[in-house]
């Protein structure tokens, strides 16, 4: 049933792009080639996302499914349009993500003109390797290299004859967009030496890092796509606040104004969907880790330096259980002092207070609130409207609720719950009762719960006892939190 529905859906949707495919064309400065956007942005300047083809920006309703490589899809369903009928077909798509670079071989079939997917059995296999294409920015000119593993896994997964004909795309998200652009360019540069001779089907500008307002948007297309709600009542759709390693995207639809900057539009079939994207680096999970630890060190070391300091010389830090021994090597330290930093790691004590590592999330999310130009911002002192309707929280929120096993009611509580508990918990114990843990990830879970909190309630206001969800991903409404009314 859900095959033959999103086969019609694929059908009405990749139909209505027949007349908008862009030229391959030599390379350009644009990052992307082939996706288009209607960006109906409200701005005047003419190449407002330049990172999209220059054409006429029709936003091409696409076909969408969930999975991993969400925007992968988007980006197939446009490709294949003018496929032939015939056998399989494959795609490829490289998701270059902060803290790891995944391959996904999409396996699909022609029929009638459009592309079935099977997701089933091997109709997408993937594999990851870590760590993330940004871990190279010391060594740029051999990132390349990381992706030779996948590109082995590809064509151990398309058969030998179809390679040439396989097109293969490296789309990297947050944790490049962290690097200066020269950095950045290098990186892919050596992505691109690699690729152009893996025998797949490759054009240099099919490696680029995509806006994080795009990454929001193709999210939101794929989410609603599954959830078939695009193409109706712009009302009825979910929003998403996606939490990944390096940045946080929150897409949705608004009937405010607002700035260009945050605007988008999509267009499906004959429904138009103004929506609000926008993704905030640094905000994500494991940034926001580390900023943490860097907002501990300088606070303290404030404190130490004007006298105000309790005397005693112990810092609290009550993102880490009770009992666990702060080390050099798992502190990935700025550079500054480092025996002043290396003095006050021995003098740091893991304090586990769940209340207090919430505030301290809160802090890191708020910061820059005072320069709020906006008639209010919820994170730091960025724009956004008031959140409406369905949201569905996805990456890191999904990671999270799994480890501490919530129960798919009362998320937010739920989680409340479950991080007093763990952070309050003696670290050998935490040890003792998680030996299947890697210890690096389960030290990451007092700060994840606290940190999800502070961002879904403290800073978006979501309510606490939200209590729908839907499978492996959590539903929280925006209409029921009262100080966002
Ligand atoms: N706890 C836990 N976290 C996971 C697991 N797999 C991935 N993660 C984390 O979940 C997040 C995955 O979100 P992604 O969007 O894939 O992260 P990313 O693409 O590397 O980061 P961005 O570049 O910011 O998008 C990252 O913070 C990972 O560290 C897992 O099995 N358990
Ligand atoms: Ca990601």
């Amino acid at each position: 049933m859900r095959r033959s529905h999103a086969r019609n859906r694929v059908n009405s949707i990749c139909n209505s792009n027949s007349n908008s495919r862009s030229t391959g064309g030599s390379r350009s400065t644009a990052k992307m080639d082939q996706i288009r956007f209607q960006s109906r942005s409200n701005t005047r300047s003419p190449n407002f996302f330049p990172q999209i083809s220059k054409q006429s920006r029709m936003i091409s309703p696409l076909v969408v499914a969930l999975v991993p490589a969400t925007f992968a899809i988007l980006l197939f369903c446009y490709l294949f349009i003018f496929s032939t009928k015939g056998t399989e077909k494959y795609r490829i798509i490289i998701d270059g993500g902060s803290t790891g670079t995944r391959i996904h071989v999409f396996r699909y079939t022609v029929e009638g003109g459009i592309a079935v997917f099977d997701f089933k059995e091997d109709g997408l296999v993937s594999m990851r390797v870590s760590p993330g294409l940004s871990a190279y920015a010391g060594d740029p000119e051999n990132a390349g290299l990381s992706v030779m593993r996948l590109l082995e896994f590809g064509k151990s997964n398309v058969p030998k004859r179809l390679w040439a004909a396989t097109e293969i795309r490296l789309m990297a998200t947050a944790g490049l967009r962290l690097l200066d652009i020269g950095v950045q360019e290098v990186i892919l540069e050596s992505c691109r030496r690699v690729l152009s001779v893996s025998g797949f089907k490759f054009h240099d500008k099919w490696a680029s890092v995509i806006t994080g307002s795009d990454e929001g948007v193709y999210a939101w297309v794929v989410v609603n796509y599954a959830l078939g709600t695009l193409g109706g009542d712009p009302l009825q759709t979910t929003g998403i606040i996606e939490l990944g390693g390096a940045s946080a995207q929150v897409t949705f639809v608004s009937s405010e104004p607002m700035p260009p900057e945050f605007a988008r539009t999509v267009r499906f079939g004959n429904s138009t969907y103004n929506l609000y994207s926008h993704s905030f680096l640094h905000f994500g999970q494991n940034i926001a880790f580390e900023s943490m630890r860097e907002s501990l060190i300088s606070r303290e070391l404030e404190l130490a330096s004007n006298s105000l300091h309790n005397g005693n010389g112990v810092h609290a830090d009550p993102c880490s259980p009770k009992g666990y021994l702060h080390d050099r090597e798992s502190w990935k330290m700025s550079p500054g002092s480092l025996p002043e930093r290396n003095e006050f790691l021995s003098k740091l004590r893991a304090s586990g207070n769940f209340s207090e590592c919430r505030s301290l999330a809160l802090m890191l999310l708020q910061m820059g609130k005072e320069k709020c130009s906006y008639n209010h911002c919820n994170l730091g002192s960025t724009f956004m409207p008031k959140l409406q309707g369905k949201f569905l929280a996805t990456e890191n929120f999904f990671h999270t609720s799994k480890f501490f096993e919530l129960k798919p009611r009362a998320f937010l509580s739920g989680l409340v719950m479950a991080g007093e508990r763990f952070c309050g918990e003696y670290w050998s114990k935490l040890k003792n009762e998680y030996r299947t843990v890697d210890e690096e990830d389960l030290l990451h879970y007092c700060f994840s719960s606290a940190y999800i909190v502070a961002l879904l309630h403290d800073g978006l206001g979501f309510a606490l006892d939200d209590e729908r969800y839907i499978s492996s991903f959590y539903l929280l409404s925006a209409d029921s939190p009262s100080w966002l009314n």
